[in-house]
């Protein structure tokens, strides 16, 4: 019991409800809170004369009490010791500490990291990363990032089950998860740095860990109206570590890419920074294999001219080239993007004669020839396959002209699933370059970087996979943290009434449940083969989801819709177009006509998908994107479940990206949205102070009696037995 790995627990909770008989726990919890012993001790005082205030009275006058001081609220490191823990109190001190320019705090087994949106060097410095390191106790340093990152560590060296970690970082659009994440993958890569003691491993792999962020920046991130370099997919980063904790190897997962980015930008977004960096870093030569002129418009570049240090082609091609992509693939990969780009200039206007196809003007050829050279496929076949449709009756095949807006839709879907393609290839490019042979590592310790909680004015299906993964995780952190928490008290032996929590359960039964729920519905009317009404699929909806709370709609509107109250907030989904995202059909003459491409990598990247889907043709079943990111989820959540989770919950104080900006309101958003406020709730409720075992006995061991020491030594009694003992002796001595 008296192991070092096994904290002490001290518990932060108000008297009332503190269920130990002795009281031990009062005295100590008051201690636990700086400069406010005394005040609480009246507080207590006060609390028991004046039962006969209302609850409401007693708390605002707590409230203000503590409010009062301000000057001490920047000095909470840990927002469980904030008293009463109210959304204004935890506020205020979030506040306080911002204007001090203090970034991190605790909220029990969370850290809490707003955004400076400005560069705080000493702040992640090498030294202050071998700081945290080498401390004995990072724990008692200042809130940091590298306290996480640390403990994590330590968890892995002290084998302690399970061992393998996760990092788990959340927060809305420009909190500054990849920033956070960034910041972790540096420091493993500077305080487990395996190259330079192990000469034989791959050369320089912590190099390669972190290239592997510009690449996948530059492919998955773009500038959109909350963030200039907002991630556009989420991602799982396993650190592969050795049996001497050394850094091997890495591999990552990538969840959901905004693909349709490629061909359809918001008015006030960009495309993903890939194709800037090459409209403004290439050279020359470049430029004329790339068939870019630099006074070329692009219809699907908007926005070129924003200055943005994103638009680094340079920096790019140095961490593709470090990732092992040689010259002639590189080549090839900015071809193909290149094709993207004169892709989106073609237009299409009806047919002079009816049953014809649809025709191109000058220009619109001009492109489509240049984008039919740069993708290495017959131009001919290329506007057939963008303009007439081949409808299959059995063993015959009829030619059918497309209207205008289907041929838009089908060169927005060449251009998609090209570039679907060409980021998993990436992805796989970059694990087979830093993913170390499975006899080299015994442990790991992931980062999960996904998108937060999304409400816009418009939501649709990216909307609703973002917010169900939210769901997912949300859930793993409440069950996952009152579930560990409450048990380890049962096993030290404590007496412990559980807490009930918040459950989303509900909210996910409605969005992934069976038999009925939003994603078997959805799917079923994908697998029906019939145009979709959106309509019709709210009334199913309605009749079907009818007992389920946690779906609404709201009867005046006259967009077909459905409401559902996710744990952040109630969203609002459009049905329209919401049937058609989740088949997110590719026309088969597009996929023929990629894999008869005289380029070598996008013949490669179409060439397996068509065993897959013949495969799966075979079997008629319609493989949708809710079902495969439903599953990808749950492959995500069961390593999750095996880990050792901590997390990081960001947030951004202005939603304008201003330095050293907090707008209150902005703020409380977000705290509640990430349910931080219940969190702390929980944390006080129970016991957020946790010293080892051996270290509490260092310190506080000489005021025990001999008798317990003795006991302790002969283990005849817990080890939190022992404590309580202890704390009694303290009590009488004070
Ligand atoms: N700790 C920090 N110090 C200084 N600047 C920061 C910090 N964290 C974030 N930023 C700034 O905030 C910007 C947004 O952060 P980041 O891109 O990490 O957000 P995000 O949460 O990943 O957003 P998205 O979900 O859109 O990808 C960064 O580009 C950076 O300028």
């Amino acid at each position: 019991m008296a192991n070092v790995k096994q904290p002490l627990l001290f518990r932060n909770k108000d008297v009332s409800t503190v269920n130990s008989s002795d009281g031990t726990f009062r005295s100590l919890e008051k201690s636990g809170r700086p400069n406010r012993q005394k005040e609480k001790v009246h507080g207590l005082k006060d609390r028991s004369q004046g039962l006969r205030k209302s609850l409401n009275d007693s708390l605002e006058e707590d409230i203000r009490d503590f409010l009062i001081n301000e000057a001490e609220l920047h000095t909470y490191d840990d927002l469980t010791k904030v008293n009463p823990v109210t959304p204004s109190t935890v506020l205020k001190c979030l506040q306080a500490r911002y204007s001090a320019k203090v970034f991190y705090t605790h909220a029990g087994c969370t850290l809490v990291a707003l955004n400076p949106f400005q560069p705080i060097p000493h702040l992640y410095s090498l030294d202050v990363m071998r700081e945290y390191h080498t401390a004995p106790q990072p724990q008692e340093f200042k809130p940091h990032i590298f306290i996480v990152a640390e403990e994590a560590y330590r968890n892995v060296q002290g084998q302690v089950e399970p061992i393998n970690q996760s990092l788990v970082v959340s927060g809305e659009s420009g909190a500054g998860k990849t920033w956070t994440s960034r910041c972790l993958m540096k420091y493993y890569a500077t305080v487990a740095a395996s190259s330079q003691k192990c000469q034989d491993t791959v050369e320089k792999i912590e190099r390669r860990v972190l290239d592997s962020n510009p690449v996948m920046e530059a492919f998955g991130n773009a500038c959109t109206l909350r963030n200039s370099n907002s991630s556009r997919f989420g991602k799982y980063i396993q650190l592969q570590l050795n049996s001497s904790q050394l850094l091997v190897g890495a591999s990552v997962q990538t969840y959901l890419l905004e693909k349709t980015r490629v061909a359809f930008q918001a008015p006030t977004e960009r495309n993903f920074h890939i194709f800037y960096q090459m409209m403004k870093g290439a050279t020359e030569k470049q430029r004329l294999e790339w068939m870019l002129p630099l006074e070329q418009d692009f219809a699907w570049l908007p926005h070129a001219e924003k200055p943005l240090e994103e638009d680094c082609l340079q920096e790019t091609v140095e961490a593709m080239i470090n990732l092992g992509i040689d010259e002639g693939k590189r080549t090839q990969v900015f071809r193909i993007l290149a094709g993207l780009l004169q892709l989106g200039n073609v237009d299409f206007s009806p047919a002079s004669e009816e049953a014809q196809p649809c025709e191109l003007d000058g220009h619109s050829k001009g492109f489509l020839g240049k984008a039919a050279d740069l993708l290495q496929v017959s131009l001919d076949e290329l506007q057939s396959c963008l303009t007439v449709r081949t409808l299959r009756a059995g063993k015959q095949s009829v030619l059918k002209p497309c209207s205008q807006s289907e041929c838009g839709v089908r060169r927005d879907c060449l251009a998609k699933v090209i570039y679907a393609q060409l980021f998993d290839w990436l992805v796989t490019f970059i694990n087979n370059s830093m993913c170390a042979d499975n006899s080299m590592w015994c442990n790991f310790i992931g980062l999960l970087d996904v998108y937060g909680f999304e409400c816009f004015l418009l939501n649709n299906l990216e909307q609703l996979c973002i917010n169900y993964a939210n769901e997912k995780l949300q859930q793993h952190f409440v069950a996952h943290y009152l579930k560990a928490q409450q048990e380890e008290y049962v096993t030290e032996g404590l007496q412990w009434s559980f807490i009930r929590y918040q459950d989303n359960q509900g909210c996910l039964d409605l969005i992934e449940g069976s038999p009925s729920s939003i994603f078997s519905l959805l799917n079923e009317e994908c697998r029906l083969n019939r145009a979709s009404d959106a309509t019709q699929f709210r009334v199913r909806l309605q009749k079907e989801l009818l007992d389920n709370s946690s779906i609404s709609w709201d009867k005046l509107s006259k967009e077909p819709h459905f409401t559902v109250a996710h744990y952040a907030g109630n969203v609002s989904y459009q049905i329209e177009g919401m049937m058609e995202k989740n088949k997110d059909p590719v026309p088969p003459e597009i996929i023929s006509l990629l894999q008869k491409s005289q380029d070598s990598l996008l013949h490669s990247l179409f060439a397996e998908d068509d065993r897959e889907s013949e495969g799966s043709r075979k079997h008629s079943k319609v493989v949708t994107v809710v079902s495969k990111f439903k599953n990808s989820l749950e492959s995500l959540m069961k390593i999750l479940h095996s880990t050792t989770p901590h997390y990081t919950r960001c947030i951004k104080p202005n939603p304008d990206c201003r330095p050293l900006t907090f707008k209150k309101e902005e703020v409380i958003v977000q705290l509640e949205a990430c349910g931080i406020v219940e969190t702390i709730n929980i944390s006080a409720a129970g016991f957020p102070i946790r010293i080892p075992y051996g270290s509490f006995l260092q310190r506080y061991g000489m005021i025990a009696n001999t008798k317990l020491t003795a006991q302790i030594n002969r283990a005849d009694i817990s080890f939190s037995h022992f404590f309580l003992s202890l704390m009694n002796t303290v009590l009488i001595i004070m």
